[in-house]
């Protein structure tokens, strides 16, 4: 079966300064793929993820999004973001978890219209789908780091997306709670048909759950299956980014916290 391309870069090329900090980029990623991004820090993934969501511009090079130029693209509600600082809510911030979620309407329905009742229902649902309607009306800043992302999972899904891109999710979650986040990525991949996309720089954990690898530093330079990514050892790791890499290894045993 031929899949629809969501997202496609050709040639795709990025610097703030002097430096290139994203240089040739072609990438595709299909519907349906759950993609585990991973790279070095500072390897330019977050930069890469601001090129496809129209935040940086390419100095060279294409972006597509649903076999659209991102010039002319506007169907900004079928992209769901979740970015790193998203569960970093201190305990005095005065907004409930509902309203948060309902923020995620905004592309939807205008920045200026009101919320109605609609709008409401959609948000519960989607707190629903993250197993977190019963904290509905509870202050965004009193629930834990898993909770509150979580929450802004809730809030990236309120406007049906195709496609979730979520830079780093599982930072300042607890780790007893990282299996039951994965639990909820797959259920949304599978169960919702929703494409992922995911900075992490837990490879042993990705490549359990992604279908898909690809591994940056500048460059793209392995795009593959997830079976195929774990059977590198570290030589061949090595060889892929022109330097060594033991932080990136997919053996537990050699991952450098972060
Ligand atoms: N707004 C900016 N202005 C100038 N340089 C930037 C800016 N944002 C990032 N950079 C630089 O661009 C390079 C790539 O950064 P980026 O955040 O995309 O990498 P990353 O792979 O996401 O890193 P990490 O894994 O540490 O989050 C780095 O050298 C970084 O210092």
């Amino acid at each position: 079966m031929k899949r629809d391309k969501i997202i496609e870069m050709e040639q795709v090329s990025f610097k703030y300064e002097k430096e290139w900090v994203v240089e040739r980029v072609d990438l595709t990623i299909e519907q349906g793929q759950f993609l585990g991004l991973v790279g070095p820090n500072g390897s330019g993934k977050s930069t890469l993820i601001k090129l496809m969501l129209g935040i940086n511009k390419p100095d060279r090079g294409a972006v597509k999004l649903f076999g659209q130029s991102i010039k002319n693209f506007n169907q900004w509600q079928e992209i769901g973001f979740v970015s790193q600082k998203a569960n970093s809510f201190n305990s005095g911030f005065p907004a409930t978890v509902l309203e948060v979620v309902k923020t995620g309407l905004v592309s939807r329905i205008g920045t200026f219209k009101f919320f109605n009742r609609k709008h409401k229902e959609k948000a519960i649902e989607a707190l629903k789908t993250v197993e977190m309607e019963e904290y509905a009306n509870s202050n965004i800043g009193e629930l834990s780091g898993g909770q509150q992302q979580r929450v802004f999972i809730a809030r990236a899904l309120v406007s049906d997306p195709s496609l979730l891109i979520l830079d780093e999710p599982t930072v300042g979650v607890d780790a007893k709670h990282v299996t039951a986040f994965y639990d909820l990525l797959r259920k949304l991949n599978q169960e919702k048909g929703i494409s992922l996309l995911m900075v992490t720089h837990d490879i042993g954990t990705i490549t359990e759950h992604a279908t898909h690898v690809v591994c940056m530093n500048k460059t793209v330079h392995f795009h593959g299956a997830s079976e195929e990514y774990k059977e590198f050892d570290n030589e061949d790791l090595n060889r892929l980014y022109g330097h060594s890499v033991q932080q990136l290894t997919h053996n537990h045993e050699h991952e450098v916290s972060q």
